[in-house]
């Protein structure tokens, strides 16, 4: 961002302590951390909106209507905590612990109820801990599970925790970027040699066919009501220009076998590592059909305490049961027809919002290399999508 001497700037994150992302007269760009120095707020620099929308997003997590009992009502995500719990009762006897964002205070209720902790701080920002305050003396936790009502960033304890449990992941894994506040709670409240759960994650990524998707959005164009709408053929790839959330893959369309393509441990990955993340994949397919882009899930490990004990994993892909987060599809432009033996090699990029710090995107480049006995091709694509920001 280009400024003078003089001009006043308004700085909306600073993603590293040499480059910040600041505003001037409506433009918005990076500039220099080391040129500029603070002056105090104004009233026209308070009516800024927020960049984590926190009101929007803990008013979201306040109600029961959707979120709550989408998440309670998602099995596989539920029992795997429950799971968790249960496999680790023994080693979780008298240990202090922490469940960021409890929400409606089931993990916490969990671990009262199938171990014996000496406390759970159950903490959360919405107004849902009025509820479950009201939760945790109905099933007669009071004496285990202490509900903390505010951001976690702020709160206070009495001292430091043995386990940080915590259900933070999002579409996509990231997105709306939760993994912060756990990432700055495990360095604030997390004893020395502490558990952390989920203890490491992974997104996974796979070419795939699409073609029910395609055909719904692409061929009822071709001729609707015996009408000529080819001068909007440009305009329909519109519909592919942010990511399909909550797409359900089925596994045929598996265009290859699913690679891990970011990973995450929750012991040593800092805030500064999610502003980008890059990943690198090369596939090849395995059976013949129709490129149509990628496929995104993700999969999270929590370790064992217990000696020689096995890691509880929670896999939200196609081959186990759907989750509410399902998956996340990311539609090429154009499909390409590819065959068994093919490759297809690239990377992935997800490069937070350095404002809207909920959001990301997601840029994908990939090169399609064949081999086949008539001739040897190489196609390339490249593309970026909005999460929503
Ligand atoms: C994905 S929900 C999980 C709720 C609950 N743990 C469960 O498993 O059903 C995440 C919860 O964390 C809360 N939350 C998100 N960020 C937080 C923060 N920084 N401090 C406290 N609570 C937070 C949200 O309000 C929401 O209720």
């Amino acid at each position: 961002l280009a400024f003078a001497n003089g001009d006043r700037l308004l700085v909306h994150a600073k993603p590293s302590s040499d480059w910040w992302w600041a505003e001037l007269s409506g433009v918005i760009g990076y500039i220099p951390a080391s040129h500029v120095c603070p002056g105090g707020a104004t009233e026209e620099d308070t009516s800024m909106p927020d960049p984590w929308q926190d009101e929007e997003y803990f008013d979201s997590y306040g109600t029961l209507q959707k979120l709550h009992l989408e998440m309670l009502a998602d099995r596989s995500r539920t029992e795997a905590y429950r799971q968790v719990i249960i496999s680790n009762s023994a080693s979780l006897k008298d240990k202090v612990m922490m469940d960021l964002g409890c929400g409606t205070g089931i993990i916490s209720l969990f671990c009262a109820q199938l171990a014996q902790p000496s406390m759970v701080y159950a903490v959360e920002a919405s107004s849902m801990a009025e509820y479950t305050k009201k939760l945790v003396k109905q099933n007669n936790c009071e004496e285990v599970v202490s509900v903390l009502q505010g951001r976690a960033e702020e709160i206070e304890l009495p001292g430091q925790v043995d386990v940080l449990v915590s259900e933070w992941m999002g579409n996509c894994l990231l997105f709306e970027f939760m993994v912060e506040s756990v990432l700055l709670a495990r360095d604030r409240w997390l004893k020395e040699g502490g558990v952390m759960w989920p203890s490491s994650a992974a997104l996974t990524l796979v070419p795939c066919q699409a073609d029910s998707y395609f055909s719904e959005k692409m061929h009822f164009w071709e001729r609707p009501y015996g009408l000529d709408f080819t001068p909007l053929s440009l305009a329909q790839q519109e519909f592919f220009t942010k990511p399909k959330f909550s797409y359900l893959i089925d596994p045929t369309d598996c265009l290859s076998t699913p690679c891990d393509v970011i990973q995450l441990d929750m012991y040593t990955l800092q805030v500064k590592d999610l502003e980008e993340m890059h990943g690198h994949f090369q596939f090849w397919i395995d059976r013949s059909g129709t490129f149509h882009g990628f496929t995104a899930w993700f999969n999270v490990d929590f370790k064992s305490m217990e000696p020689g004990g096995t890691a509880v994993q929670l896999d939200t892909g196609p081959h186990s049961r759907p989750t509410h987060w399902k998956q996340t599809l990311f539609m090429s432009d154009r499909p390409v027809s590819v065959h068994e033996g093919d490759s297809i090699s690239g990377s992935i990029v997800l490069h937070r919002n350095p404002v809207w710090r909920r959001h990301m995107t997601v840029s994908l480049h990939w090169n399609i290399n064949s081999s086949s006995k008539d001739a040897s091709s190489c196609q390339a694509g490249t593309k970026s999508f909005p999460m929503w920001r």
